[in-house]
C-alpha cells in the first residue's frame, strides 16, 4: 500500500521573489522531460481485488489510475477551491500530489496549490517543526481541506515557482558561473536544514525548484493567457471504452513550466533556489527512518539504504544526495545511469570508487570518477562553448569533494558543514554565490 507522505512540510519560512529576472520561456517540455514516479506501483491504492480500471496512455501526466478513492482529486481548470483559488493550469505532479496554479482572488496574486492524495489511513507523516526563515525553504501561505468523489484531501498554498532543475536542465547545461552558485546555495539550505536537526530524505534536482521573477506577479490572467497559452488538455479515456465515472477528470492536464533553459540562467535565478518538498524529512533525533523506507528512486538512493535496510538512515544519505545533485548541476547528468537495476547502479558505485573493490568479472566496466567527470560533465561542456567548462585546479577540488560525499560509509562521508568548508566550496562555489547577491532582495 502507497504511504501518503503529504503532510505539512516542516518548515514554514519565508521567501521573497527577487527583483532582477527578465525573460520567462513558455514550454511544455514536459513529455520529453518525463516525470518519474517511482514510489507507486503500476497498481493503484485501492485493495479491491477486483482489477482497476485502466486508462489509455498520456504522455507526461500523472497515473490516471490513481483517480480513485485515496488517490489524486480530479481538478477541473477554472474550479474554484475553498471558496478563494481560481485554477489556472498544472504546474506539476508527484506519487502524493498534483500541483496547480491557481489565483487567489482574495489577495489578488498567483499561488501553486498543492493537492494531496485522500489517504485518511496515512500514519507515515513526518513531524512538523517551525523553525526560522531560510531563504532557500518553501513557505505554506495556507492550508485547508477540500472532499470530493475520492475522499478528502489536504491542501497547501505556496508561492508558485518557474520549475524544477530537473526541467530546466533537460539536454542542457547550466553556465559553470550558475551551476557553482546553484550548488552552494544548495548546500547552504541543506547546511540549514541539518543545522535543525532534520534531514531532508528526498534530494534530488526534481524537488529543487526555482523562484519566479517579481514580473510574473505584474501579469494580469489576460496576459498570462497570452504568454503562456490556454491549459494543454488531452481527454482521457478508459482501456475498456466504458465511461468515465466522477473519480478521475474528463481531462488529463500536461504540466506547463513556466521556467527558463538552464543555459539561460542567471546568479539571480541561483539566488532563487528553492528546496522544496519536505514530504520525507524527519526529524534525526525522535523519529527513525529506516533504510527500506527510503523513497528515492533506486539509482540516487544513498548503498546504506539497500545495503542496511533495517538501519535508521540519517545525515549522511542527505549529503550522499547532495553530491550526486551537484554533480548532475555541474554536468546536466546524474552520476551514475538512472535506469539499472540494483545489481548494476551497485557495480557504478564501485566502478566511480565509492565502494572500495576491485572488479574481477568481465562485465562492462563503468569510468572512475575523474574520468566519468571528463566523459560526461567536461566533454559536453568543451561542446558547448557558451557553458564553460572547469579548468584543471577546480576540477581536482570538485572531484576531491565529490570522492568525499559519496564515500560508500555513511561514517565516512562529510557533514555538511565540512561540505561548506571544502576547497571547492570555499575558493569556487560560495564566493561565486555571493556575488550577484546584492541583486536579491
Ligand atoms: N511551488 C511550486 N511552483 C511550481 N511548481 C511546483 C511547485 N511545487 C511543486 N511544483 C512542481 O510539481 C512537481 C511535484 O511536486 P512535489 O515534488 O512537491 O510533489 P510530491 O507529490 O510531493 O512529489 P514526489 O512524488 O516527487 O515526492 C515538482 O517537481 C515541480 O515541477
Amino acid at each position: 500500500m502507497l504511504h501518503s507522505k503529504f503532510s505539512p512540510a516542516c518548515f514554514y519560512p519565508e521567501y521573497h521573489y527577487h527583483k532582477s529576472f527578465t525573460t520567462v520561456q513558455v514550454s511544455r517540455h514536459i513529455t520529453k522531460i518525463g516525470y518519474y514516479c517511482s514510489q507507486f506501483s503500476t497498481s493503484s491504492l485501492n485493495s479491491s481485488p477486483e482489477s482497476p480500471i485502466k486508462y489509455r496512455w498520456i504522455d507526461g501526466v500523472e497515473r490516471l489510475e490513481l483517480y480513485e478513492p485515496g488517490g489524486y482529486h480530479p481538478v477541473l481548470i477554472d474550479e474554484l477551491l475553498h471558496n478563494r483559488y481560481r485554477i489556472l493550469d498544472k504546474l506539476g505532479y508527484g506519487g502524493y500530489s498534483t500541483i496547480w496554479l491557481a489565483r487567489d482572488e482574495t489577495l489578488k496574486c498567483y499561488v501553486a496549490v498543492k493537492i494531496g492524495i485522500s489517504n485518511p489511513s496515512d500514519s507515515h507523516a513526518p513531524a512538523v517543526s517551525h523553525v526560522n526563515a531560510c531563504t532557500a525553504l518553501p513557505s505554506i501561505l495556507d492550508a485547508f481541506d477540500i472532499h470530493g468523489p475520492n475522499g478528502t484531501h489536504t491542501c497547501y498554498t505556496l508561492t508558485p515557482a518557474q520549475g524544477s532543475l530537473k526541467e530546466a536542465s533537460f539536454s542542457r547545461l547550466f553556465p559553470t558561473q550558475v551551476a557553482r552558485a546553484l550548488a552552494a546555495k544548495l548546500a547552504t539550505a541543506v547546511a540549514f536544514v541539518h543545522s535543525r536537526g532534520f534531514v531532508h530524505g528526498d534530494l534530488h534536482l526534481r524537488n529543487l525548484l526555482v523562484r519566479l521573477p517579481s514580473s510574473f506577479e505584474e501579469l494580469s490572467i489576460k496576459e498570462f493567457r497570452e504568454k503562456f497559452g490556454e491549459p494543454d488538455m488531452v481527454p482521457i479515456a478508459r482501456v475498456d471504452e466504458k465511461p468515465l465515472t466522477p473519480n478521475v477528470p474528463a481531462q488529463a492536464i500536461v504540466p506547463l513550466y513556466l521556467g527558463k533553459k538552464a543555459q539561460e540562467f542567471t546568479l539571480d535565478d541561483a539566488h532563487g533556489l528553492i528546496l522544496s518538498d519536505f514530504g520525507e524529512a524527519f526529524s534525526s533525533a525522535t523519529e527513525q527512518r529506516l533504510g527500506r523506507h527510503c523513497k528515492i528512486p533506486l539509482a540516487k538512493r544513498a548503498p546504506e539504504a539497500f545495503f542496511e535496510p533495517d538501519e535508521p538512515l540519517s545525515y549522511p544519505s542527505d549529503i550522499w544526495s547532495l553530491g550526486a545533485a551537484i554533480w548532475e548541476i555541474l554536468g546536466m547528468k546524474f552520476i551514475f545511469s538512472e535506469s539499472e537495476s540494483q545489481d548494476e547502479i551497485v557495480a557504478e558505485q564501485i566502478d566511480n570508487g565509492a565502494i572500495p573493490r576491485q572488479p574481477t568479472d568481465d562485465r562492462e566496466i563503468w569510468p572512475c570518477l575523474e574520468n566519468a567527470f571528463e566523459e560526461f560533465v567536461q566533454k559536453y561542456r568543451r561542446r558547448r562553448e557558451a557553458a564553460g567548462k572547469f579548468e584543471e585546479k577546480e576540477t581536482q577540488a570538485i572531484l576531491d569533494l565529490m570522492r568525499s560525499m559519496l564515500k560508500f560509509r555513511p561514517k565516512e562521508r562529510l557533514s555538511i558543514d565540512e561540505v561548506l568548508n571544502s576547497e571547492w566550496m570555499v575558493k569556487w562555489a560560495l564566493p561565486q554565490l555571493e556575488q550577484g547577491q546584492h541583486a536579491v532582495i
